[in-house]
């Protein structure tokens, strides 16, 4: 399965304000070696609730960098126990006493926030991508959050050639919290993620 940018366009320009779940029905079609990913942070009960009606069973691939708040270590409980995922956790190779001993735990703006970023999340992304060779990789990055993702659409392409599916990409908040408070789901409205730090950064794995 792969397709041309030409290809990947067309398909775009198709599934504008067309319901994500047709989105998901679509693609998980695409490809036995798919996987959804999740931060647990504010919307992840959007993509992870939609799955289950859809394709209960994915692989979801959780990077947990061990400084995660408390809230969102009950949030990801939650949501694995109700829906019961598939999930598969990465941590980082090194303990979080080691990491905070070497390093600190340095701001955006401070010379070791690149080697705490690789070392808390972005290796064990890379480590997950190689184990699970994904074709399709479904994620809730969504346009305006960043420069970055407003140059993308519902489908993209990694820079392996793994074709992401971003199915609620033209959902605004306002969207995602009708959406939660319609379907009865937990909004993990603490979530903060030191690597990304700022909404309008990129953490790195989009990068990628
Ligand atoms: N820690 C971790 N592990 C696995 N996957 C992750 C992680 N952080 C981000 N993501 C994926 O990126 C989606 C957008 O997240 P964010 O904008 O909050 O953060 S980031 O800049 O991408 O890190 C995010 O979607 P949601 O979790 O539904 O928000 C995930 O698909």
């Amino acid at each position: 399965m792969k397709f041309s940018i030409d290809q990947i366009s067309r398909f775009n320009k198709q599934f504008r304000g067309i319901p994500p779940e047709e989105i998901i029905s679509w693609a998980v079609n695409l490809s036995n070696k798919r996987i959804v990913t999740t931060s647990f942070g504010k919307y992840s009960a959007v993509l992870l609730s939609t799955f289950q009606r859809i394709d209960p069973m994915v692989k979801v691939i959780w990077c947990d960098t061990g400084f995660n708040l408390s809230e969102t270590y009950e949030h990801a409980n939650y949501l694995t126990n109700r829906y019961n995922l598939n999930l598969q956790t990465y941590v980082p190779k090194e303990t979080r006493s080691y990491t905070e001993h070497r390093l600190g735990f340095p701001n955006v703006d401070e010379p070791g926030h690149k080697e705490f970023s690789d070392i808390v999340k972005l290796e064990p992304f890379r480590r997950a991508l190689a184990e699970h060779q994904p074709e399709v990789w479904f994620t809730n990055i969504r346009i305006r959050q960043t420069a970055l993702r407003s140059a993308k659409d519902i489908l993209s392409l990694s820079n392996e050639g793994i074709l992401k599916v971003s199915p609620f990409y033209y959902w605004t908040d306002d969207d995602l919290d009708d959406y939660l408070e319609a379907h009865e789901l937990p909004k993990n409205s603490s979530y903060f993620d030191p690597v990304k730090a700022l909404e309008s950064r990129e953490c790195g794995i989009h990068l990628q």
